[in-house]
């Protein structure tokens, strides 16, 4: 095989799919624009999703900071030499990266040390079969780590928060599904795509789960049982009124994908992989002669190019309802902030992750944060030819992994609001109201839109960390989020969770007998 060209074709098939939804996806998001309530933060925060996509297919840029754990799944025919696929894909993987199109992400679990370059041990993560056909068949998922967390495996029979006893048949199945959709709430930036692996072990039941994201998001399931249960839950999970982001609404899933295969007699799973709707996976069918593609995959009929999406911009930002904050910001002016509130942020802003509230619970503060805003965000950065630290994509990160440090952070250095998606729990809506701050959401997997409102880097903080972990002092401008948690002990988290629950209880009752 030509193994240069081989190597560029796995370098086109890693930027596309880190930059460009695959067509039946981006129908799904449309759907879901259809069904979604004019007016409402849901349907604001689809317009800043459709927006986002149209920017990073313009740009060329990942569509979501987190460009995930690349997993290829790779059919070749018999004498095709694997060794050489693997070193061809790792080496596209670092260029790729090289080049901002994907975030370095691969990090030593022990020490905490980006690589870099996104190798690393196991990863990429590289999976080989063999088959008759005559091409080499080359699939990759980028499944980001906020909607990983919300994977959910079953062991059946179980008891079910809302639903009861889940038995070891469909309607038990049935019970897990719609739970698993109910648990990820907006955290795993809903709406989002589920596959659903039956049977196998623990291991082999997530595999085959996360092998259905691999199918075509409209397809058919050939299997009588698995296509009614495919078709219950994309009817019904919508009525849990969860929302895009979860903050409340009414499309909450856009796929549903079921797979089964043989257990033994003791164990009975249901495995269960979240995608959120950044859902970036395509494939290639290769020439194993020349190395070039011969063709895309998921790539038949319409494609939606959402270009409708700049109206949707200017709208919410010229809103007459939009409050601007410039921080440094005072306790009179959080306090006076309730849930619902949507705001624009203009000034400064540093973001922290995991590594800066761990760092922060037992360090002082490398710059004083008093007034100041905290964005939790890992974005993608580039440095320029001048030597300037450009940035590349810029959405949020899952806010609740910091509930153990964040309402004694905000409290220790003054901090009055944090950003960041899907939420947090009590103990911060504890110290919001005690302290006088307030939790913004921003759009999750929006990373374009945000980078476009970062006006400048301005300096970093604690490089130690890696490129995603680092606090990096932003100046935005127009930066357009929702006060989702407020200081007089009001959560709309809280809220959407409590009445999803209510609504996941009308599922109660069997459907398959
Ligand atoms: O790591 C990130 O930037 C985001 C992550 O995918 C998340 O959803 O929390
Ligand atoms: S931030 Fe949201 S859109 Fe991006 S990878 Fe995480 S879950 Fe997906």
């Amino acid at each position: 095989m030509n193994i240069t060209k081989f190597q560029e074709s796995m370098y086109k098939l890693v930027v596309e799919t880190s930059t460009k939804l695959p067509k039946d996806v981006r129908r799904a998001v449309k759907r879901a624009k259809e069904i979604e309530n004019a007016g409402t933060s849901a349907a604001m925060s689809l317009a800043t999703i459709t927006n986002n996509i149209k920017m990073a297919d313009d740009q060329v840029s990942p569509i979501c900071q987190d460009t995930g754990l690349p997993t290829f799944k790779i059919k070749t025919p018999v004498g095709v030499n694997q060794l050489e696929i693997k070193e061809a894909i790792r080496n596209a993987i670092v260029l790729a990266t090289k080049e901002g199109k994907l975030r370095p992400n691969s990090v030593d679990s022990l020490t905490g040390e980006n690589s870099g370059d996104n190798l690393g041990a196991g990863v990429p993560v590289i999976k080989f079969d063999q088959w008759e056909k005559d091409y080499i068949d080359v699939r990759l998922i980028l499944k980001g780590g906020g909607c990983e967390n919300k994977n959910i495996q079953y062991s059946l029979p179980c008891e079910i928060d809302g639903l009861g006893r889940a038995g070891r048949d469909l309607d038990g199945i049935r019970k897990c599904v719609m739970h698993s959709v109910y648990q990820a709430q907006g955290q795993g930036c809903s709406a989002g795509f589920i596959g659903v692996g039956i049977g196998g072990d623990r291991s082999s039941g997530y595999d085959l789960a996360k092998e259905q994201l691999f199918r075509s998001v409209e397809d058919v399931n050939p299997n009588e049982d698995l296509r009614k249960l495919e078709e219950y839950v994309m009817e019904n999970a919508n009525k849990l009124g969860i929302g895009t982001m979860g903050f409340g609404g009414e499309a909450t899933l856009l796929g549903c994908k079921v797979g089964v295969m043989n257990r033994i007699p003791a164990s009975f799973y249901v495995s269960v992989a979240y995608n959120c709707w950044a859902f970036r996976r395509l494939g290639v069918s290769v020439d194993p002669i020349s190395g070039e593609i011969n063709e895309w995959m998921y790539q038949d009929g319409e494609f939606i190019d959402f270009a409708e999406g700049e109206a949707a911009k200017e709208t919410a930002a010229t809103s007459e309802d939009v409050i601007t904050l410039q921080a440094p910001i005072s306790e009179e002016q959080i306090r006076s902030l309730k849930v619902g509130d949507v705001v624009q942020i203009n000034g400064m802003m540093y973001t922290g992750r995991d590594a800066i509230h761990k760092y922060l619970s037992d360090h002082e503060a490398p710059i004083d944060l008093n007034g100041q805003v905290i964005y939790h965000c890992g974005p993608v950065m580039l440095k320029d030819e001048a030597g300037e630290w450009q940035v590349k994509a810029a959405g949020p990160t899952t806010s609740i992994r910091e509930e153990p440090y964040q309402g004694d952070i905000m409290k220790k250095f003054g901090i009055r609001a944090v950003i960041g998606k899907g939420g947090m729990g009590p103990k911060t809506l504890a110290a919001l109201e005690e302290h006088g701050g307030v939790y913004l959401n921003a759009i999750g997997g929006a990373a374009q839109y945000y980078a476009d409102c970062i006006k400048a880097v301005e300096g970093v903080d604690l490089m130690q960390f890696g490129i995603p972990e680092a606090m990096w002092h932003l100046r935005v401008e127009g930066f357009t989020a929702v006060v989702t948690m407020d200081s007089h002990g009001n959560s709309l988290h809280a809220d959407v969770d409590k009445s999803s629950l209510e609504k996941l209880t009308q599922f109660k009752e069997p459907v398959f007998k």
